[in-house]
């Protein structure tokens, strides 16, 4: 039996449990909520640009539950791979989802944080200290328009590698990762890559998800629409990408490509009309991955002196967006007045 990853099945995670399985090197256990009950009963319904038309597909194992490796006495996984949004201001983290899955004191099992974000990789260093943590950068495009249906229309690139900590030798998670690589690409439907300089490629993708994810989100024109309305560029998302190519240079060095900002403008064809993920979230009521998307790369920024006052001021707008959408989950008490 080939190693064992372990991803949640949303838009993302569905896609990765499909090139995990068809290169034959994995059996994946995946792990749902919402849309178990379907896809546990009748498997994914899968309309993808790289693997064409899946009906009833299934990963090895399907499950509701987080295993619970002591509890149900398993052994560890090679790999556990997260793919839930990574949302640190609503409880529970995901270091107390993914806990009870991952071994103590030991490194046999590997995590890839299959995520957006700065920093994510931070808060499973003290509660997991010997497990080497790997960085997935995703550009792919993909949608769970309901449960168990899985619509992928930009394809799957993804770069791993290593995120470097301190209590174990770098060469363990590189390996790891290009162990990993090979048994995503096995499939040959995906573009998937080792990057030996992950802290790059998430500076990089920042220049989209810290600016164009927000202003997406707070204006409600998606990243066509933004390209032309009036003014938008040149008074918000230039401005905006300007601050975290300044702040990658300042807080690690990471030198951007000088046509970065245009070109991440750019990225889609204009008449794609992509609404960026924070956007398709705000829209369906839920919560916003604002902290690690622009709250991280903010505070690295002021830190380390760059003056970013677009981004200051959009981080302010996605945490009162969260505030209300906190209150019409009813996680906080408005004293008085009941109506939303
Ligand atoms: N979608 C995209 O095109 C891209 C997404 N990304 C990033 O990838 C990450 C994943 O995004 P995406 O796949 O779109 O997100 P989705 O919301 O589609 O999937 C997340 C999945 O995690 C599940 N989940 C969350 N919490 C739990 C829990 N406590 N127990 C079990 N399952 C849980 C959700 O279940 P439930 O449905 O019940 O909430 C959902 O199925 C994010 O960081 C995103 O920013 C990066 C590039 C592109
Ligand atoms: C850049 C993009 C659109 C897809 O890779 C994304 O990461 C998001 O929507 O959050």
């Amino acid at each position: 039996m080939g190693p064992v990853p372990r991803p949640c099945g949303g838009a993302v995670g569905a896609i990765a449990a499909v090139n995990l399985e068809v290169g034959g090197l994995a059996t994946v256990t995946v792990v749902l909520r919402s849309n178990y009950k379907v896809v546990n009963e009748k498997g994914y319904t899968i309309e993808s640009c790289d693997h064409g038309s899946l009906k009833g597909w299934k990963p090895s194992v399907v499950r509701n539950t987080v295993p619970n490796l002591t509890e149900e006495n398993l052994p560890p996984y090679d790999y556990v791979i997260l793919c839930t949004k990574n949302i640190p201001d609503v409880p529970p983290t995901v270091v107390d989802l993914i806990a009870p899955a991952l071994p103590q004191n030991s490194s046999k099992t590997t995590l890839l944080l299959l995520q957006n974000g700065l920093n994510i990789e931070r808060p499973f260093l003290r509660p997991f200290p010997n497990t080497p943590i790997l960085s997935g950068i995703s550009m792919i495009g993909s949608a769970e328009p309901s449960p168990g249906h899985i619509v992928q229309d930009e394809s799957d690139k993804l770069l791993i590698g290593a995120f470097p900590t301190s209590n174990i030798n770098p060469a363990v998670p590189e390996r790891r990762a290009e162990e990993l690589v090979e048994m995503y690409s096995k499939g040959g439907k995906t573009d998937c890559q080792y990057s030996p300089n992950v802290l790059h490629d998430r500076w990089k993708k920042l220049v989209f998800n810290a600016c164009l994810n927000p202003i997406c989100a707070i204006t409600g024109l998606d990243d066509g629409r933004i390209r032309l309305a009036d003014g938008a560029l040149d008074g918000l998302v230039r401005p905006a990408m300007r601050e975290i190519v300044a702040a990658a240079k300042a807080v690690c060095g990471v030198q951007l490509a000088e046509d970065v900002v245009e070109a991440t403008i750019n990225v889609d064809p204009l008449e794609s009309y992509l609404k960026p993920s924070m956007q398709q979230d705000l829209e369906k009521g839920n919560f916003i991955e604002f902290e690690n998307l622009l709250g991280e790369p903010l505070r690295e920024g002021k830190d380390a002196r760059v003056p970013m006052p677009t981004l200051e001021v959009l981080y302010q707008c996605a945490k009162a967006i969260q505030w209300r959408i906190k209150e019409t989950k009813g996680l906080v008490e408005v004293p008085g007045n009941k109506s939303v």
